[in-house]
């Protein structure tokens, strides 16, 4: 059976320099796919280019079908036509995606007017019950105030609910609750966890507490490419990838990773266009041997010629 995103040989270039570099991902329906990796390795992009989002300059090229249509190099007014209603995207800033000057429940009712076939009244009326399914409280009152005077875990209740009001089939999540405290950031990944039972989410993040907590899948992503997959368990207890296994090593237990920051890797990811020969990784990989000198194909869920098979103690 076909997933319903399916992402094949993606690849985003800036002047011919590229940024993603091949990129190949699936998602099954109402699945949660965590797309992790150091900064600047692509995850953003590759699903800002999804939805047409990319920066202009940015020349996308390959194959990503959502239940069978494809989304790359489709018209804009298609693609707009789709977003919001078959897929959505929430960003890591909600004041980016939230009018400034407009009440959020206008905001909320604008959505709907786009989404159904209601009239004035019954969109704000929804969209005050839309606010309360989200567990904003005193949701009437708030839905007249403006976005900056909410909180920020508010806020990003507010990009949820809008964002599956048009019941999309998958949302992408691009880094949601890195600006926010933890406390609010476990509200808002259950609230998340709750929501999208039955859409498929794409879930952008670094933190690998954050991966335990919500994801089915995971896909490590290394120099604009997916070096590893595999089920949230396999990731987290037998890394393949030395990349990966390097990304886990300071976690101390695989079953209860702690949230924060990747740590660190000696050397560095290479620049975008960068010429690379062979396996990416293999300036800072401990492994490296002649053969890394030739790209490792991702096989079997894992792009290395020297995949670990060890469980690690
Ligand atoms: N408009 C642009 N022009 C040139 N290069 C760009 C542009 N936008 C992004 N890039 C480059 O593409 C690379 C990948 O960016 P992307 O935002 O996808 O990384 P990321 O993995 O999401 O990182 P982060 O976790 O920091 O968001 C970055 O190195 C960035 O500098």
């Amino acid at each position: 059976m076909t997933e319903l995103l399916e992402i094949h040989d993606l690849r985003v270039a800036f002047g011919g320099r590229e940024a993603v570099r091949g990129v190949e991902l699936t998602v099954g329906r109402g699945k949660t796919l965590a797309v992790v990796g150091e900064s600047g390795c692509g995850k953003s992009l590759t699903a800002l280019a999804l939805l047409g989002l990319a920066p202009p300059a940015a020349h996308v090229s390959g194959s990503a079908t959502l239940g069978g249509t494809e989304l790359i190099g489709r018209a804009d007014r298609e693609l707009r036509r789709l977003r919001g209603k078959r897929a959505a995207m929430i960003f890591q800033d909600p004041m980016s995606s939230l009018n400034p000057t407009t009440r959020i429940g206008t905001q909320i009712a604008e959505v709907l007017a786009i989404h159904t076939s209601l009239g004035r009244r019954e969109r704000l009326r929804r969209a005050v019950e839309l606010m309360e399914s989200v567990g904003i409280t005193d949701a009437a009152r708030r839905a007249k105030q403006m976005p900056h005077e909410l909180s920020g875990g508010m806020r990003q209740r507010v990009m949820i609910s809008i964002a599956l009001a048009g019941s999309p089939e998958l949302l992408i999540a691009d880094e949601p609750t890195t600006a926010l405290d933890v406390t609010v950031q476990a509200q808002v990944l259950a609230l998340l966890r709750e929501r999208t039972r039955d859409t498929a989410l794409l879930f952008i993040t670094h933190d690998m507490g954050v991966v335990a907590e919500i994801a089915d899948r995971v896909a490590v992503m290394y120099a604009g490419r997916v070096v590893e997959t595999g089920t949230v368990r396999a990731i987290l207890e037998t890394p393949r990838h030395p990349y990966t296994a390097a990304l886990l090593r300071s976690v101390p237990d695989p079953d209860r990773p702690v949230a924060g920051e990747l740590p660190t890797i000696p050397g560095q990811v290479p620049a975008v266009g960068a010429k690379i020969e062979g396996c990416p990784f293999r300036p800072r990989c401990g492994h490296a041997d002649d053969t890394c000198h030739t790209t490792p194909p991702l096989t079997g869920g894992v792009a290395c010629w020297h995949p670990r098979t060890e469980v690690p103690a």
